[in-house]
């Protein structure tokens, strides 16, 4: 039976709760036939442990904005800490070397820009033939934030890069799983040989491919002149070493860096997947328009862009990249749409929910980027727009995502045109749910612009 005045839901079983609710493949169908059954926040048992979802702007801002704190918990299932002291602390570190090593300035912009000479010359040898984007935009992605943290970017043929993209894909489609969601509710699976366990082989692998990295750095670092994240992190430790309460250590240095590997790498390349589908004429023409006789686009030419902002966003918002967000726990007794629900209980904001809510977009349904155009053409951003969720402990890359989105989208409309194959069908938009959402595997033909 569900406490007093907690959300409701439907009936449930001894042992499964409401597990036989959902679809193992893809709930996200169930949680919208339960959203339209129960309204928007609503609850679910998995096994015996409650969850709540949250669908919609008003009840997901509510929790995440409102009430930022008493939602800002994670259930400890895979890598993300807990709110705390040790997440304070790693986020605001995080998030202010970031900044430093030139988020919004050039620095960041030449790594990518930097990266995607190594996307152009794939796609050049790729030109008359087909291409699978999958792997490229994957290793782009993960080649970015790895230069970020390590100071180091990968041939897109070699071992050890390959080997870190698939622990990150696969992990990505084991994570918000039905056995995730068991991981945090039933204690005693966890001894199970279950699906699930195989996503902790991977963060071991992917471990001990970093920990010598991070050793590799203490070696042949010079304190105070840091050349990357793992330095400067290394000098921060020296810096609190004689504070008792720290929770900077070498451990959580390589829990921290991989948290920001994985979530830096399958989500960008999975929204630039969908990208793939999307370009179109009127885009290239506003991009040569602006960029005229220039070499490279800059961040600072999306000003200039209107239509291609337009077309990112869109872009976004269909891709629907990370549709239940990452699982948020509440951290004391709390209220939300006048339903209360109790500390310690799981949270998933819908935020798919929330990019296909009608009533907050001109155009709920297929891809428009006048969703993002005002009637006089200028770019504008619905309060809907929250592919990288909402309050304290929303998405910490969103700065060096967008700029990735932006200048990567930019830099090849301008050279190539993505053709769907003709004896490829009809494109399949059926995604393959997992914490993100993958486009199934598809090939596109790639032309020269100035050759068309
Ligand atoms: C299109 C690309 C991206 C999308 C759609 C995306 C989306 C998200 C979402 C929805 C969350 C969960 C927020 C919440 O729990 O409320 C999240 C968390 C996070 N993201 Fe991203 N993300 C993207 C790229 C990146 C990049 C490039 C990085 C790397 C720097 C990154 C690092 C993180 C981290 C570290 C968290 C956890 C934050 C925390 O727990 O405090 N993300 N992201």
């Amino acid at each position: 039976r569900r406490p007093k005045n907690f959300p409701p839901g439907p009936s449930t079983l001894p042992m499964l709760g409401n597990l036989h609710n959902l679809s193992l493949d893809n709930p996200l169908r169930d949680f919208e036939r339960l959203r339209k059954k129960y309204g928007n926040v609503y609850s679910l048992y998995l096994g015996s442990k409650p969850m709540v979802m949250l669908c919609g702007v008003q009840a997901i801002k509510e929790a995440l904005v409102n009430k930022g704190l008493e939602f800002a918990g994670r259930p400890r299932t895979l890598i993300l800490a807990d709110y705390g002291p040790k997440w304070k602390e790693h986020r605001r570190f995080a998030l202010t070397t970031l900044r430093n090593f030139g988020l919004g300035k050039q620095s960041m912009e030449d790594r990518i820009l930097g990266e995607l000479q190594y996307i152009i010359a794939d796609l050049e040898n790729s030109i008359g033939s087909t291409l699978c984007p999958q792997v490229m935009f994957h290793n782009a992605s993960s080649n970015i934030i790895c230069q970020v943290l390590f100071g180091m970017r990968f041939d897109y043929n070699n071992w050890t890069m390959k080997e870190i993209v698939r622990c990150f894909t696969e992990n990505a489609k084991l994570a918000n799983g039905p056995w995730a969601m068991l991981y945090d509710s039933v204690p005693m699976i966890r001894h199970l040989p279950l699906p699930f366990n195989k996503a902790f082989t991977n963060i071991a692998i992917c471990q001990g491919i970093a920990v010598p990295w991070i050793n590799d750095h203490k070696k042949t670092r010079v304190p105070g002149q840091p050349r990357d994240f793992v330095d400067c992190y290394l000098d921060e430790m020296e810096k609190r070493r004689k504070d008792p309460s720290t929770t900077f250590s070498e451990d959580v240095l390589s829990m921290y860096s991989l948290d920001l590997h994985f979530a830096g790498t399958d989500t960008t390349s999975n929204t630039l997947l969908t990208a793939a589908f999307c370009s179109s004429e009127r885009c290239q023409e506003e991009i040569d328009r602006v960029l005229e006789e220039r070499d490279k686009a800059c961040f600072e030419d999306r000003h200039n862009m209107p239509y291609v902002q337009a077309v990112i966003h869109e872009m976004q918002r269909v891709a629907n990249t990370v549709p239940l967000s990452v699982f948020h726990n509440t951290t004391k007794d709390t209220e939300v749409m006048g339903y209360t629900i109790p500390k310690g209980t799981l949270i998933i904001p819908n935020l798919s929910s929330v990019l296909s809510e009608e009533g907050q977009w001109k155009f709920t349904h297929g891809f428009h980027p006048e969703n993002f155009l005002n009637d006089q053409g200028d770019f504008v951003k619905p309060e809907a727009f929250m592919p990288f969720s909402a309050g304290p402990r929303m998405c910490l890359g969103e700065g060096l995502a967008r700029m990735e989105l932006f200048l990567i989208t930019v830099t090849l409309l301008r050279k190539f045109r993505f053709i769907w194959p003709e004896d490829a069908g009809e494109p399949d938009y059926t995604p393959v749910y997992g914490v993100t959402l993958t486009p199934k595997p598809y090939r596109m033909k790639v032309q020269l612009r100035e050759a068309s």
